[in-house]
């Protein structure tokens, strides 16, 4: 959703319209035979002193700035659905170009290491000992065999690109179009096998070859020769063997639905069966199944109660399962971890408060409220469905090159990508979660969700256009966001360092965009949390902004124009109908009203006369349309007159200041004995800051006020930063100092930053 998207800067942009005129002109050659150049012997060698120096550039690390990595996507097509008894062998002297060859596949060998770039590329050969160039994509850790000479795999219904550099190559996009083949598969070719395989084919022999595997760690292959076991009737004591053996192995590979299979044909046969109990229960707990991995717990917990292992993992689902249940967390904790722990990946439920999915009638699905909440109540805390971390030291960034949306989109998609696509195949069961999100005008096959020979099909592109349509960037804390914006940070550094890392979140997803939101989001690691930032009634849609409306002198539409609509909220509404000069005037006064503050000498009345000229381009109440831009003003001129101990007029502009954003503020002057947020506004970073002004204020000129000005504080910090267990922590000082914000022009951006730092 708010992942880094490059889509409008001019270098960027003219990479995808070379993409797209490189991909019109090589459709034209559709179904042509390809004009090979060079021998196998030059392709190989070409291709290896390619490798070798991608490998010399990553050991020496050949620049210490940002390394863009370019994944040019092709424009989509379906996954492979025939099972691979119905395909026909072809060779690759039959490969035509920008052909997808439907009903044929390829048996592969490579004859070199693969290469890792955005994909995986290697040289692969035919049994006829032709060779082509092979670009894998989305494959996942299965890469690793794909590593090795000598590698042999399945090409389902193959298609030939033509290269930007002339060549050509076999893309595969979708993880189910590639079949990785053990050497003892029957398929492999007796020229291409290294060994001579044993006549023993018996259950037994190929339970005793499992072992080996899984004793050497490779799992995948352990799992193919249980398989075996099982194909040939093995006696009951064996079958159940094998079964809990290879229920481990896909414990081990994330293969969790597989291994709840295998685990429940065990306990058909023996119903209390310790080991597939605890595969169960264990593979309900990585699945986030939380009560019913408890339920197979308690039968663990009763027939079993030595197994400590089992007591363990009981301790932790349950823990799990009241975090869903009651909302309750520590996040104090959580963020300790987050810091720690690389990637953040945090073990946590998910709770899903007073929401629930509905129709919104004017904008597909929404969220909406199912009882009344007040501002900074919790709505949900979501575990990531699926989350990529990039560190700021990483210096590889990879930049996603789009034709059929036309996006550019610039951080860890591209691995968010093939990390769901990998998930969906190992995992059928969670395919109708995702696929339920979000896809605009992408047609869903039924390949989305079916399996083909025992594995899931998944269609990349159905997923990137989900990830594109609903995943959010996120900085590692919000509350190192907060503070890095409250320092004074420009907000572009803030939000460079946020859209590296990408996640999906199904529930926040069906969350729409409102520029005048009621909720907030904010990340702890792979948790996002989102709290309502009013007060809302029962049975209402919540909204949080997909870009933030801060700061900005025109409407939001040009930002959200890649989600396909245009905020129809009473703030872009109003600025639709002012139109150009209006706008022209606003941008002019904003400049004028940096500079003075640039100023040393601060011009007091000059700077509210300006403030008070923004105002009067708004023709509605703030109650309606708040007045955005004159928000940083009343901010800035709060926090100089608290820095000069002009207590009185830095409570009249905080007050205004919140004003500006639609807070509807009872009481609150010095002569006030109350403070009361009757109507919440706009909830920006900010605001957490200029309650802390009002805090300071109030402590020399109207103490009973502090106090309440504090509540609004912390409620304003918890809405922004996710909790308030650390508000202590980030304020207690600097309420207690002459902190404050000071509006200033830096790159012809407006931006809040403290007067004193440290
Ligand atoms: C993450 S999804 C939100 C949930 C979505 N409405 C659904 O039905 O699943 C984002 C998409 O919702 C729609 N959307 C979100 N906010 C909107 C708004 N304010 N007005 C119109 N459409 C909106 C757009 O189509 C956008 O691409």
């Amino acid at each position: 959703m708010d992942v880094h998207d490059v889509s409008d800067i001019p270098e960027y942009l003219a990479l995808l319209q070379k993409h797209k005129q490189d991909l019109q002109k090589n459709q034209k050659l559709q179904g042509q035979k390809p004009k090979i150049r060079s021998s196998r012997f030059e392709t190989v060698t070409q291709f290896m002193s390619m490798r070798h120096v991608h490998i010399v550039n990553d050991v020496r690390g050949a620049s210490d700035s940002l390394k863009i990595l370019c994944s040019y996507l092709p424009l989509a097509y379906p996954p492979s659905t025939a099972p691979f008894s119905e395909l026909n062998k072809m060779m690759l002297e039959d490969l035509t170009v920008e052909t997808h060859h439907r009903g044929k596949y390829l048996l592969l060998r490579t004859v070199t290491p693969a290469d890792l770039v955005t994909g995986a590329i290697a040289i692969a050969e035919d049994e006829d000992d032709r060779v082509f160039m092979l670009i894998l994509y989305n494959q996942g850790e299965e890469l690793s065999k794909f590593m090795k000479l000598g590698t042999v795999l399945v090409v389902k219904e193959p298609y030939l690109k033509r290269l930007a550099d002339g060549n050509y190559g076999i893309r595969v996009d979708h993880v189910s179009d590639l079949v990785f083949i053990p050497d003892f598969d029957d398929r492999v070719p007796l020229a291409w096998r290294p060994q001579i395989t044993s006549a023993d084919d018996s259950p037994a022999f190929w339970k005793e070859k499992g072992n080996e595997y899984f004793d050497e760690d490779s799992h995948s292959l352990a799992i193919q020769c249980y398989t075996k076991v099982l194909e040939r009737n093995p006696p009951p004591d064996l079958k159940i063997k094998t079964e809990l053996n290879r229920s481990l192995c896909c414990l081990k590979t994330h293969h969790f639905d597989a291994a709840i299979r295998d685990a429940d044909s065990v306990l058909q046969d023996s119903e209390l069966s310790e080991k597939a109990l605890l595969r169960k229960a264990q593979a309900l707990y990585y699945l986030r199944r939380y009560a019913e991995s408890c339920e197979i717990h308690k039968l663990l917990g009763e027939n079993y109660p030595k197994n400590s292992l089992a007591q363990h993992e009981f301790e932790r689902a349950s823990v799990r399962l009241a975090e869903q249940e009651t909302g309750k967390y520590d996040f104090k904790k959580m963020m300790l971890e987050a810091q720690r722990r690389r990637p953040p990946h945090l073990e946590r439920g998910t709770y899903v408060g007073p929401v629930k999915i509905k129709d919104t009638k004017t904008h597909g699905r929404g969220l909406f409220t199912t009882k009344a909440v007040k501002a900074g109540d919790l709505l949900l805390c979501e575990k990531a469905f699926c989350y990529q971390f990039h560190d700021e030291c990483d210096l590889g960034v990879t930049l996603l090159i789009s034709p059929d949306t036309n996006r550019l989109a610039l951080g860890s998609t591209v691995e968010l990508n093939e990390a769901i696509a990998q998930k969906l195949h190992k995992n059928p069961s969670l395919a109708s979660k995702f696929n339920d999100l979000y896809h605009g005008s992408y047609e869903v096959s039924e390949a989305s969700n079916i399996q083909v020979d025992g594995r899931a099909v998944v269609d990349s592109f159905l997923i990137q256009r989900i990830v594109d349509l609903n995943s959010f960037g996120s900085p590692l804390l919000s509350r190192d966001s907060h503070v890095a914006i409250m320092c004074g940070d420009r907000p572009s550094e803030v939000e460079n360092k946020t859209y590296y890392c990408s996640g999906i979140w199904c529930m926040a997803s069906y969350i729409n965009h409102s520029c005048l939101s009621n909720a907030r989001r904010s990340f702890i690691g792979d948790m996002m949390i989102i709290r309502a930032s009013k007060d809302i009634p029962a049975n209402t849609e919540i909204t949080f902004w997909y870009g933030s409306p801060v700061g900005r002198t025109e409407e939001l539409s040009s930002n959200l124009a890649n989600w396909g609509f245009n905020c129809d909220c009473a703030s872009c509404k109003d600025i639709r109908q002012l139109g150009e000069t209006v706008a022209c005037t606003r941008k002019k006064l904003i400049s004028e009203l940096g500079k003075l503050f640039m100023n040393e000498n601060k011009r007091m009345p000059k700077i509210e006369k300006i403030i008070l000229d923004i105002e009067k381009t708004y023709t509605r109440p703030q109650s309606k349309v708040p007045h955005i831009l004159a928000w940083q003003g009343y901010l800035s001129l709060t926090a100089l007159w608290t820095n000069s101990h002009k207590f009185g007029k830095a409570i009249k502009f905080g007050l205004k200041a919140l004003e500006s954003l639609g807070f509807i503020v009872n009481g609150g002057e010095i002569s006030d004995t109350k403070l009361e947020v009757k109507t919440w506004g706009l909830m920006t970073d900010g605001v957490v800051g200029c309650w802390m002004l009002l805090c300071r204020a109030y402590s020399q000129v109207a103490p009973v006020l502090e106090a309440q000005a504090k509540e609004y504080a912390k409620i304003s910090y918890k809405i922004c930063v996710g909790e308030d267990e650390t508000f202590d922590d980030t304020y207690g000082k600097q309420s207690v100092r002459a902190d404050g914000l000071l509006f200033i022009m830096r790159n012809g951006k407006i931006r809040d930053c403290p007067v004193n730092r440290g």
